[in-house]
């Protein structure tokens, strides 16, 4: 049965520091570290292997993979990065202190920001310290300046279905490891999840999701690997 696991990163520095980070690269924390160990040993010892991974551009995401897949000893399997798996692009609030934020445009607007389905961040503005636009790993590629979970949406998707899932309906086990927001769009459509209710899910770090498809390619429930 094709099987897909669904990771987010473990805990980064920026989680800690409680920043919005989007697109902004920075690394895991020593508690992420132990988290993507941890999300390793629990695939080997269900024995959930996987063949195949995909994961973000951004490094967050790849070590999480790395130390999960040598706890499972499956550094060997194949990998693919793409920016299409990023987190959502946080705009103008890139950098900035969460808490500091709300005491400042108050806890609606912020949870606006956050979590509602198509209203984006404001912009970021060209050329500012976040600007991302000339680092090599976006060549040729137009780097957005904000994201709503919509827009993010319209990013995965396509590349899930165009990349991704032809490779499950081959038969491999793929693992994904990515972030908050890219996930949520891949939970969004594989829970057939609504544009309101998506917003109030909150994806853990370092906690593998599975999801097992039948033979016509239909996602049954996701469940926690922790909780099988
Ligand atoms: O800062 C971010 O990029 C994300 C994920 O950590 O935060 P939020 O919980 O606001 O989606």
């Amino acid at each position: 049965m094709p099987t897909l696991i669904l990771v987010r990163h473990g805990q980064s520095e920026w989680n800690l520091a409680n920043r919005f980070t989007g697109w902004w690269d920075v690394d895991v924390t020593e508690k992420g570290v132990e988290e993507a160990r941890a999300a390793g040993r629990l695939l080997k010892g269900k024995g959930v292997m996987p063949t195949l991974a995909f994961t973000s551009v951004q490094k967050r995401a790849i070590v999480t993979l790395h130390l999960a897949l040598e706890e499972c000893e499956r550094l060997w399997i194949p990998e693919v990065k793409d920016w299409r798996l990023n987190e959502r692009h946080y705009g103008g609030l890139t950098g900035l202190n969460k808490q500091e934020t709300r005491d400042k445009h108050g806890d609606e607007q912020v949870h606006i920001w956050r979590r509602s389905f198509d209203v984006p961040p404001p912009p970021l503005e060209k050329g500012s310290t976040f600007d991302l636009s000339d680092d090599p790993r976006y060549a040729g590629i137009d780097v957005p300046d904000t994201e709503s979970l919509k827009l993010t949406i319209e990013r995965v998707l396509p590349y899930w279905e165009s990349t991704i899932l032809p490779e499950l309906e081959k038969g491999e086990t793929v693992i994904i490891s990515a972030h908050g927001n890219s996930l949520r769009a891949l939970v969004k459509h594989l829970s057939n999840i609504s544009d309101d209710e998506i917003t109030g899910l909150e994806i853990p770090t370092g906690q593998p999701i599975i999801y097992q498809f039948d033979d016509a390619m239909k996602p049954g429930e996701r469940y926690y690997l922790k909780d099988s």
